[in-house]
């Protein structure tokens, strides 16, 4: 299912935080958001699950306008990872990740045969099978964030929204999650600070900038040694491993601030 935003624009505060952005995510595709801190990020994605209505713009679904769609409705087919994940009570991990069938659920159902395997799955593919019985306010941030992600695909949704998902996540789980999504088939959009990661992963990357998207395409189109000068004030040198374009940093000498 595609997600597209079309002319989106977010005020907060009175200030147009997100301004007139237009950018699809393609059926089955990953497309990555990403551009320095403050730039928006967030808050698009925000629009997306429903946490923030858009000012003006809309954001479709296939083809259905996402504002026009019940909450239960969208909930079915959007899954999201905040930044905010609200993990308060001390659930277990198995009763978290069974969470993620509440938008298929109606009053307090219990999990079928069918389901429980689902989220068994999702936890052995997010490593968190052997946590099952631990409750959760007891794990590491890696770990909470990888309950986090199991749940949301447990949640069997059509597109998936993640904001920053490899915070706190060692290098392995952090090539492990961005592969999974690769591979999942599901329409995906996803926030991410690290460049080279969004490089390897993404199929199309957005680039945010105050609020605007000031460039857009494939990974090898879109991250340059000018525009990550222009929109992040760095300056980088790009090498390309497997066709995929890498990032070096370029550090002043040391002693340079002195
Ligand atoms: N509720 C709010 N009211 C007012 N301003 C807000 C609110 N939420 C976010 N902002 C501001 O909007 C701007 C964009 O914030 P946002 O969190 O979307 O950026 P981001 O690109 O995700 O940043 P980061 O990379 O630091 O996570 C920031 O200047 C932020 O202070």
């Amino acid at each position: 299912m595609r997600l597209a935003f079309d002319e989106v624009t977010a005020v907060l505060d009175g200030r147009e935080i997100v301004r007139r952005l237009s950018l699809e995510v393609p059926s089955g595709q990953v497309v990555g958001l990403v551009g320095p801190n403050g730039s928006g990020k967030s808050t698009a994605v925000r629009c997306v699950y429903r946490a923030l209505r858009p000012t003006t713009g809309t954001i479709w679904l296939g083809r259905t306008d996402l504002a026009s769609m019940s909450r239960k409705d969208s909930a079915r087919s959007v899954a999201a990872l905040t930044q905010h994940n609200g993990l308060d009570l001390d659930f277990t991990v198995e009763e978290v990740v069974a969470l993620g069938r509440a938008p298929h659920h109606t009053g307090n159902q219990r999990l079928g045969a069918r389901e429980r395997a689902l989220c068994h799955t999702a936890m052995e593919r997010l490593d968190v099978a052997h946590l099952a019985t631990r409750g959760v306010l007891s794990l590491s941030g890696g770990e909470r964030q990888r309950v986090l992600i199991a749940r949301a695909l447990a949640q069997e949704p059509q597109v998936l929204v993640l904001d920053e998902p490899t915070n706190h996540l060692d290098i392995r789980h952090q090539a492990g999650l961005l592969v999974l999504l690769r591979d999942l088939g599901l329409t995906v959009l996803v926030v991410l600070h690290d460049l080279n990661l969004a490089a390897a992963t993404c199929d199309r990357l957005g680039v945010l900038s105050e609020g605007r998207l000031v460039a857009s395409g494939t990974p090898h189109e879109v991250l340059t040694e000018a525009l990550v000068r222009e929109v992040f004030g760095t300056t980088v040198t790009i090498v390309h491993h497997r066709g995929v374009p890498q990032l070096l940093h370029s550090l002043p000498e040391r002693g340079s601030l002195r």
